[in-house]
């Protein structure tokens, strides 16, 4: 799990540098409003989520999860955070 999500920042790190035009990652850090497009995504997907806990579909689950857990990393990036500012939080509650 650490790798793919060290993986997948690293991705969503070089797409903000290099900003490919064929990248979502990239459109949403080249478009002016792509921190609200990304926060309206967390807000969507969070609901998706819960709706589809209170129906037990659990590949749904998993499905709004990754998208969850994607658009998150993409606003760490955009915060200039690290994925190792999350772990510390993480790791201090432990
Ligand atoms: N994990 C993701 C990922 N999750 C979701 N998305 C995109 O996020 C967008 C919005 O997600 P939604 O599920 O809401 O999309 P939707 O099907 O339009 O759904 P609705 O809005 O209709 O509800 C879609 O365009 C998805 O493709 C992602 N886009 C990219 N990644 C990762 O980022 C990497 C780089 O992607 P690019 O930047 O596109 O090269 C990829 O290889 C993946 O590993």
């Amino acid at each position: 799990m650490e790798d793919v999500l060290e993986e997948l920042f690293d991705v969503i790190e070089d797409r903000k540098e290099t900003l490919p035009e064929d990248s979502y990652t990239a459109s949403l850090f080249a478009h002016e409003k792509g921190e609200n497009a990304v926060l309206e995504k967390l807000g969507e997907e969070t609901t998706e989520l819960v709706l589809a806990a209170k129906d037990d579909d659990r590949d749904e689950v998993a499905y709004e999860a990754a998208d969850i857990v994607y658009h998150l990393l993409v606003l760490l990036s955009m915060k200039d955070m690290e994925l190792a500012d999350l772990e510390a939080e993480l790791e201090a509650r432990r």
